[in-house]
């Protein structure tokens, strides 16, 4: 069946519509990397957005449960250049099959370059993907605020048996960040973002990770004094939204990028080592340089491409952070070291082993 991409700059792009359902409108987003499909689509951090794929085939390798970062698609849509229709590894789903269960439509034999050049033309729009060749009749306002601040009594829930006991922070979590914890001695509690001091300090942690999640990190200001002092009280580790807000609680400013930086070749490097490797990132926003002057922290990573900040350090607190993503979820492995580091504070202090 015949369907549609329209972008509110515009522009619109004819292909074929996959799914039962009518359209759906999101931000629209693109991806860079050759592989990683599953982790894209499934990462929260996606939430809402309408995906599009740079590389030419997508779904060449189908959907495997050990791949996936949350129980769903949390994308809006997806749109590819070529949709892999032939066969996959026994026991794996194919993308179509997965994208029809989550009732997320596909829109295939789009000029997916043309497209990601328009969007870099023109910056972060919204789009438009439907059956047939229907375009919105209006435009919905953009949604960028995906969290709730008001107090919860949401459970805090434990995971594994490890002998070191880390809080993560939950801002909807990728799986592989969890993982990587779990790999390493750690027991993880999961602390709802809006948890109550009282409750946190009552399980006797060892340490917290803010991890990733959608949308604008300012949706959290209320919460920023909050994170400040489980931030100065306990080892701390962030992660791309969990950066930003710990960035945020100490004083710096964050802005959305023109379009992003998604994919998982971005280099970065490491100010203090010289040193330069290569990221999986995610993310729109960015903390702004010129606030980190306001702050206590120093910039531990640059992206090598734009200048825009990467890392950041506290100078006398265990405190790190990173935009990109360590857990290499899709992309390359060479921070998971980070995750060591990390845990070598807590690990040293205990006396105890962290199997990595
Ligand atoms: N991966 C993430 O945590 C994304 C953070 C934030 N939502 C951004 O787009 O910048």
């Amino acid at each position: 069946m015949a369907g549609m991409l329209s972008l509110s700059s515009g522009e619109s792009f004819k292909g074929e519509w996959h799914g039962g359902m009518s359209g759906v409108q999101g931000e629209i987003v693109f991806f860079t990397g050759m592989t990683g499909y599953e982790e894209v689509l499934t990462d929260p951090s996606y939430k809402g957005q309408i995906v599009v794929f740079s590389y030419p085939l997508i779904g060449q390798y189908g959907i495997q449960a050990a791949h996936v970062q949350s129980d769903k698609i949390q994308a809006a849509g997806i749109v590819v250049a070529a949709l892999y229709d032939g066969p996959v590894e026994k026991g794996a789903m194919t993308l179509a099959e997965f994208a029809e269960d989550n009732e997320v439509p596909i829109l295939s034999g789009i000029d997916t370059r043309s497209v990601i050049q328009t969007v870099r033309e023109f910056g972060t729009m919204q789009a438009f993907i439907g059956p047939g060749h229907s375009s919105p009749a209006f435009w919905k306002p953009m949604k960028t605020n995906f969290f709730s601040t008001e107090a919860t009594e949401k459970a805090i829930t434990a995971i594994g048996e490890g002998d070191i006991h880390i809080g993560l922070v939950d801002f909807q979590y990728k799986s592989s960040i969890l993982d990587e914890l779990l790999k390493r001695n750690c027991k993880v509690s999961i602390i709802p973002h809006t948890a109550s001091t009282e409750n946190l300090d009552a399980l006797q942690l060892d340490g917290l990770l803010f991890s990733n999640g959608p949308g604008d990190p300012a949706a959290l200001a209320p919460l920023f004094p909050t994170y400040r002092d489980w931030a100065e009280r306990y080892p701390t580790f962030g992660i791309c939204l969990g950066h930003q807000v710990l960035a945020s609680a100490f004083g710096a400013k964050t802005t959305k990028l023109a379009y992003g930086h998604r994919g998982a070749n971005h280099p970065v490097i490491n100010l203090k080592t010289k040193k330069v490797t290569m990221s999986s990132q995610n993310h729109s926003y960015v903390v702004e340089g010129a606030s980190i002057e306001k702050t206590p922290l120093s910039i531990l990573y640059k992206n090598v491409n734009d200048g825009s900040i990467e890392g950041l350090l506290h100078p006398s607190l265990p405190i790190t952070t990173v935009q990109f993503h360590p857990e290499a979820a899709p992309g390359p492995a060479e921070h998971l070291e980070l995750f060591n580091q990390f845990l070598t504070v807590i690990q040293q202090k205990k006396k105890v082993k962290i199997h990595a």
